[in-house]
């Protein structure tokens, strides 16, 4: 696998503050363990939770973490206009996100999160182009690879297919507003909040 160049920080804020944040990036860059920590130390982040019809891992809570469906139901919420988005992610499983539940907060003047794919993104920005869309960007092609590989839970093909996925993704950061190089969870957490307008607070 080449290397491909990775884009670099841009975090100063070219549009308005609209209540919704929408972060993407290429797999094992770190969403989920970034979208983690906001959760765990950013109260003011009202992270939404998707629907997916894969299953619940082991420690997973529906509603916390997931509304965990099957596929006739994913089907009649897609039938009922009822998502934003939704996609067919990493060639399997359908994610999506509940129009219901992120009106509600934006109109309780929450500050909200969406952590999806990119072809998530897409619709969000269609759907609401004031959004803020971020991308989350490895330090480097070969730190992506590492952690792919490091995270252990694909098979060898499964990697392979999935870095081919990350070159379209990371081809793809331009048409984010800003971009959030995950080199140290902590600090790139703080440097989203910062960025949804919420006090970045330092943990010790
Ligand atoms: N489009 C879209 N993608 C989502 C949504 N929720 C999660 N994803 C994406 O689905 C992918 C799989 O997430 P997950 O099931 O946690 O598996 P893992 O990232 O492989 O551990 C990630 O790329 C998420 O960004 C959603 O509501 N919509
Ligand atoms: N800043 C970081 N530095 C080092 N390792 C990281 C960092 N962020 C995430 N990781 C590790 O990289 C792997 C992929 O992270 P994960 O959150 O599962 O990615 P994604 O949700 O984008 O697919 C995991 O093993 C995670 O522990």
């Amino acid at each position: 696998m080449s290397a491909v160049d990775v884009p670099k920080e841009s975090v100063k804020r070219t549009k308005a503050l609209s209540g919704v944040t929408v972060l993407a990036g290429p797999t094992a860059v770190g969403k989920g363990t970034v979208s983690t920590f906001i959760r765990d130390n950013y109260p003011d982040v009202w992270l939404s939770v998707s629907a997916t019809t894969r299953q619940a891992r082991p420690g997973e809570q529906e509603g916390v973490h997931y509304f965990f469906k099957s596929a006739d139901e994913f089907d009649s919420l897609v039938a009922e206009g009822e998502f934003l988005e939704w996609a067919v992610v990493h060639g399997i499983n359908r994610y999506g996100t509940l129009r219901s539940t992120v009106n509600a907060a934006v109109a309780q003047g929450k500050s909200v999160l969406l952590e999806i794919d990119l072809q998530g993104a897409r619709q969000v920005k269609e759907a609401m182009p004031e959004a803020d869309f971020v991308f989350l960007a490895p330090p480097s092609w070969d730190e992506l690879v590492r952690r792919l590989v490091g995270r252990g839970t694909e098979s060898a093909e499964e990697q392979h297919r999935r870095l081919e996925t990350a070159k379209l993704e990371i081809a793809a950061a331009p048409e984010f507003d800003y971009i959030i190089v995950n080199d140290d969870v902590s600090r790139a957490a703080a440097a989203l909040v910062d960025l949804m307008g919420l006090t970045p607070h330092h943990i010790v």
